[in-house]
């Protein structure tokens, strides 16, 4: 099996032939096991002890001290640790640690995750605020709102109010100060070559049917934003119809009583990002490599 033929072409009209054929060597990269430690019924140090105890070697992660690298560990690896089944940790990619982060949540505000399944980046918001913000997490589809609930608890997230249902539906009359919508996509930055089921997932009817749901999502996630609210919009395809276009469309047809405007983000030591150009400045885009999955991060400001 192979990443599908028609990927290649569309990369390079985007990024050229050289940076497209870079990518796809990327995604057939074998990627480190990476994990968050939980720092609602832990910490990284005895994160840190738990995988030294069970023999796992470990590597610090230089922009975020609560995640870990483990280059040389499987997932059953983990799994099998107590810590693991304690929620202690969470396995997650590093790069969708990253739009928590970029989200810049605090205790006390209103935080909508509009698209939570299976909730990592949810779980993360809740530490990340240590409990004192009010989380809603929307999810439409069931049985992953049921393991998006399984997370939640098993990670101690108490503060979360789980909503069922089509984020696209939500009333306008909700209203929050900071909005993660961390959209259904193509996945085009995560394909694996060893997925037996990656030519027929991957088609561009799937990214046409992404690109729709992520501009129906994020035309709903700009009026649900409090003046001076952030949205950060993410997703973890490399494909421009998916990422800066749909915050370039959503932006020019946002309400006309309203401002938005894109706004960089700091991360510590991000210079070990490995960056993809990008046509909408202050957003982020990774390269699919051995540690990192290709993923988009941008954040918009209601600035009025
Ligand atoms: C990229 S995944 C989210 C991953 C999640 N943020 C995490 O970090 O664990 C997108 C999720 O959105 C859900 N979804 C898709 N369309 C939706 C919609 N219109 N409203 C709510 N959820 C939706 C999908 O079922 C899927 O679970």
């Amino acid at each position: 099996m192979a990443i599908p033929a028609f990927l290649e072409p569309l990369l390079a009209r985007q990024y050229g032939a050289d940076l497209a054929a870079t990518i796809v060597e990327g995604l057939a990269a074998k990627r480190a096991v990476t994990l968050r430690a939980n720092t609602l019924l832990s910490d990284r140090d005895a994160v840190a002890e738990a995988l030294d105890q069970a023999g796992i070697s470990w590597e610090p992660v230089g922009w975020y001290r609560d995640a870990l690298a483990l280059p040389r560990a499987s997932q059953r690896d983990v799994w099998d640790l107590p810590a693991y089944e304690s929620g202690h940790l969470y396995m997650q990619s590093l790069s969708s640690m990253i739009p928590p982060l970029a989200l810049g949540a605090r205790a006390g505000e209103d935080i909508c995750d509009m698209c939570a399944a299976p909730g990592g980046k949810t779980t993360q918001i809740a530490a990340l605020t240590g409990a004192g913000a009010r989380i809603t997490a929307c999810e439409m589809h069931a049985p992953r709102a049921e393991k998006l609930e399984f997370n939640l608890n098993r990670q101690s997230a108490r503060n979360v109010t789980v909503m069922r249902t089509d984020a696209r539906r939500l009333d306008d009359f909700f209203s929050f100060d900071r909005i993660l919508l961390d959209a259904p996509c193509s996945g085009s930055g995560t394909l694996s070559a060893a997925d037996p089921r990656v030519e027929k997932r991957f088609t561009p009817h799937l990214i046409e049917k992404s690109r729709k749901s992520q501009q129906a999502l994020f035309d709903k996630a700009l009026k649900l934003l409090k003046p001076g609210g952030t949205l950060v919009y993410s997703t973890c395809s490399i494909l421009r119809e998916e990422n800066e276009a749909i915050v370039e469309e959503g932006l020019r047809r946002a309400p006309r009583d309203r401002a938005f405007s894109v706004k960089p983000f700091d991360l510590d030591a991000s210079s070990e990002l490995p960056r993809l150009p990008v046509s909408l400045e202050g957003a982020l885009c990774l390269a699919p490599t051995d540690r990192y999955e290709g993923f988009f991060v941008a954040k918009i400001v209601r600035t009025g």
